[in-house]
């Protein structure tokens, strides 16, 4: 498949093992090729009917799931983590053409999917409660169970994979699970919605509803739904805290971030360069653990930025469906202008631009509707900022420099945000001094925006709560029962 070509005629919606159209709508939402600016699809945002429908098939799904044993559901996640596999390049290829990121990094997505997959399969079977000796020979017990029919709701930068990471451990507890993906990127849940389906998941257990807020809102609300794991921005985290709260359910929210990357001198400045990169220009930039405060100690704050200006104007921008292409368009022309704004805004209030910020028309005719821009470094940036404060989520480096630990610490935690944080430095008890200390959900030591799935991934302070990945993430999904056994008789106080 090339840039320019794919267009979905298929249903968007699937429900009870097939793709469906929705039985009533709250209006249309239309999703574009970034790289074209071309639609792709035009497809209806599901109204209330459509939700309780999605609701009901779940609940159905979830009756047979979650009376199945461990080993049964390890069973199904295996042989979904084997069909991804196989068809990885086509669902990068997708991927690519919905969002925009180039096909080198949609693939190695890819691979973050059915790892997930995998490795909750293999918990799925070891999942176990405690058994808890009490006097007198009685006992009690406890079960791990699931929860219901739980709701995913994803963002765009990492639309399938935002998928996998939700409802491979919801459905290794036993969950049946209804995922709305960002209508921006509709199209690759699709993929797993089918894929799951082909490896024996019962119809109804993994379904896809498309639209915007208002679909948004009729699952948050729904009565029969258990727990609600969101992606996406802080503003709209806190709108599906307030519609958990009247419903008193549990909730997992994987907010926005706006992380530090702090490089000592004593760093292997190679890698130091490497690792600002990878905090920075994944995703086009959009990436909501990204290190974009990169805070370089004084003593080496030339070299730096010299290196890092030199390497990030080699990036090859472009058409993302190409091998050689590691940078592709934004999510659309409004972000575009967005992240834009923020560059020009950071200019005025005395940033100095070292490379990038421009918009990129790449020589590809069939390209010049697409949302390019070059990444951007900027330098003579201060804390107070709006660069250095707000997320960007575009290709948008704000260097800073620092004289010491103490006072690059102080500054790097001052931030409403928490999701992620890293540190370049070759002094090892300095490394987990500094990551002990950083307000963070992830730390990075010597490395940046690596995903091992065995790892818990998720935010402090506003960049939310709950995680994803790691095997905590078995009691976001699950709830725990204890069973209490009188092994004798029943000694009344009345
Ligand atoms: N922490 C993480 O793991 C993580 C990962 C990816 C992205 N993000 C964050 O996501 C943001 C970008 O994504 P976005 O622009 O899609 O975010 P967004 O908040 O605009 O939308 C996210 C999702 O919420 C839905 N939504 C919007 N309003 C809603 C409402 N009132 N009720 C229910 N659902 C509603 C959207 O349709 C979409 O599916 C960034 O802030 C980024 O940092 C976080």
């Amino acid at each position: 498949m090339s840039t320019g070509t794919f267009v979905v005629s298929q249903p968007l919606n699937y429900r009870g093992g097939a793709r469906v159209e929705p039985v009533d709508a709250s209006g249309t939402e239309k999703a574009f090729e970034p790289a074209t600016g071309r639609v792709i699809a035009t497809f209806a945002c599901s109204g209330e009917k459509e939700v309780n429908l999605a609701v009901e098939n779940a609940k159905a799904a979830f009756k047979l799931w979650s009376k199945k044993s461990g080993l049964e559901r390890c069973q199904v996640l295996l042989e979904a983590a084997r069909i991804i596999k196989e068809r990885k390049d086509e669902i990068a290829t997708v991927e690519t053409i919905n969002n925009g990121k180039s096909i080198f990094e949609a693939r190695l997505d890819v691979d973050t999917c059915w790892q997930c997959l995998e490795y909750y399969a293999g918990l799925a079977a070891s999942m176990a409660g405690e058994h808890i000796q009490l006097p007198g020979g009685s006992f009690g017990y406890t079960r791990r169970e699931p929860l219901g029919v739980c709701v995913g709701i994803g963002a765009w930068n990492y639309p399938f994979q935002i998928a996998c990471w939700k409802s491979a451990p919801a459905l290794a507890c036993g969950n049946a699970m209804i995922f709305k993906p960002s209508p921006f990127t509709p199209v690759s849940a699709l993929l797993l919605a089918e894929i799951y389906t082909k490896a024996g998941a019962p119809p109804g257990l993994f379904n896809v509803v498309q639209g915007g807020a208002a679909t948004g809102q009729f699952l948050c609300h729904h009565r029969e739904v258990a727990k609600i794991s969101f992606t996406g921005s802080v503003p709209t985290g806190v709108k599906i805290m307030e519609m958990s709260a009247k419903g008193v359910k549990p909730i997992t929210l994987e907010l926005g971030g706006k992380s530090p990357l702090i490089i000592f001198s004593d760093c292997n400045m190679e890698n130091a360069v490497k690792g600002a990169q990878m905090a920075n220009f994944l995703t086009q930039g959009q990436v909501c653990c990204n290190g974009t405060r990169v805070f370089v100690q004084k003593e080496i704050a030339d070299k730096f930025i010299n290196e890092v200006v030199k390497q990030t104007q080699k990036i090859k921008l472009g058409d993302p469906l190409l091998e050689d292409t590691r940078m592709g368009p934004l999510i659309n022309a409004p972000h575009l202008e967005r992240v834009l704004g923020f560059v020009k805004l950071a200019k005025e209030q005395g940033a100095t631009v070292l490379c990038g910020g421009e918009v990129y028309v790449p020589e590809d005719p069939k390209l010049k509707h697409g949302y390019y821009m070059t990444p951007c470094i900027l330098t003579n940036c201060r804390d107070d900022m709006t660069c250095v404060k707000e997320e960007i989520f575009g290709p948008v480096m704000s260097i800073l420099t620092f004289g010491t630990e103490a006072e690059v610490l102080e500054r790097a935690n001052d931030t409403t945000f928490g999701l992620a944080a890293g540190v370049f430095t070759r002094d090892i008890q300095r490394a987990h001094r500094v990551a002990a200390e950083l307000q963070a959900g992830t730390c990075y030591i010597n490395n940046y925006n690596v995903s091992p799935v065995e790892l818990p991934f998720g935010g402090y302070k506003k960049s939310g709560f709950g995680r994803e990945n790691g095997r905590v993430t078995i009691e976001y999904y699950s709830q725990l029962k204890t069973v209490c056994v009188e092994m004798g008789d029943v000694e009344s106080a009345f």
